[in-house]
């Protein structure tokens, strides 16, 4: 840790941090990304748009393909086929500028547990190049953005899981991305830093954030998402704002009654209805 506290604490702001305006929002656009793995098909020709400032829904169960998503999207993995576009770059022809305006809140919790929460989010500062001055600012901004400023002296060992969960949100926002993607940030968080990630979110899309969440939780989905994808086996078998899914899911209804009845024929009588 190279700033004393003392010195640290004199850059305290109380005001909303500075978190990329209307002018900065970006739109995503993932065009047809396609992941195999040997022979298999992590991840099958997925297409889809995030408007700017939206907080957008890749929901799945386990093993959809949503991690791999991301993990390409954000340029951590070469995509097979297909490429992923942040204000209109490419993130495979431009990488380095590319990643500059993402921030990924990776699944697995990855600080420096030794260390105090300060010191973490100086050091990934210091990776994106920030200068002293930005890192004591942005550092400070964001400990009071996830609730933690109160306990920034104490060793990250000594967190809870929510609690850490909120520290690796504010180190994805050290640089201040225009887009935001969150691999399950709630999976083993207690109620209360939940509620404290879904309002930071919710905050961070009226700062004109542009976000990618995955979860297997439904509800969270339809909390925070405008659009919502509903992911399996590699595939988005839906897409839609919730209203739209939720229509979906009663005209579905309709369609299985008389598949319903069907079945029942076919009890009755032997033969389908077709014959
Ligand atoms: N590096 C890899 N090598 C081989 N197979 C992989 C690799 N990464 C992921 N897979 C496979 O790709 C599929 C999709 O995995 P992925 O982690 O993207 O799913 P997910 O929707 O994020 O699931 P979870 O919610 O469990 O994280 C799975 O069948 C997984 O086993």
């Amino acid at each position: 840790m190279q700033e004393s506290l003392p010195e640290i604490a004199q850059t305290i702001k109380t005001g909303p941090i500075h978190l990329p305006d209307d002018g900065r929002a970006v739109e995503v656009d993932v065009q047809r990304l396609v992941k195999t793995f040997g022979k298999h098909e992590a991840v099958k020709e997925i297409s889809f748009t995030i408007g700017k400032g939206e907080i957008f829904g890749l929901l799945g169960p386990n093993g959809a393909g949503k991690s791999t998503t991301i993990n390409m999207m954000c340029g951590y993995l070469e995509p097979t086929s297909g490429d992923t576009f942040i204000g209109n770059q490419s993130i495979t022809r431009l990488p380095h500028k590319v990643k500059r305006m993402i921030g990924v809140v990776p699944q697995e919790i990855a600080l420096y547990t030794d260390l105090n929460s300060l010191e973490n989010l100086n050091f990934f500062g210091e990776i994106y190049g920030l200068s002293s001055q930005e890192r004591k600012e942005r550092s400070l901004d964001l400990l009071h953005f996830v609730e933690l400023y109160d306990r920034r002296k104490e060793p990250v060992k000594n967190f809870s899981g929510g609690m850490q969960r909120r520290l690796n949100m504010a180190i994805a926002l050290i640089h201040q991305p225009a887009f935001l993607m969150m691999d399950e940030p709630t999976v083993g968080v207690d109620p209360q830093s939940r509620e404290h990630i879904f309002s930071s979110i919710e905050r961070l899309r009226d700062q004109g954030t542009t976000i990618l969440y995955t979860t297997h939780y439904m509800e969270e989905a339809e909390r925070l998402c405008n659009h919502i994808a509903i992911m399996d086996e590699g595939k988005i078998i839906a897409l839609g704002t919730l209203e739209q899914l939720l229509t979906l899911r009663d005209q579905n209804r309709e369609v299985q009654r008389p598949h319903g009845l069907q079945e029942l024929f076919i009890q009755l009588t032997g033969k389908t209805l077709r014959d």
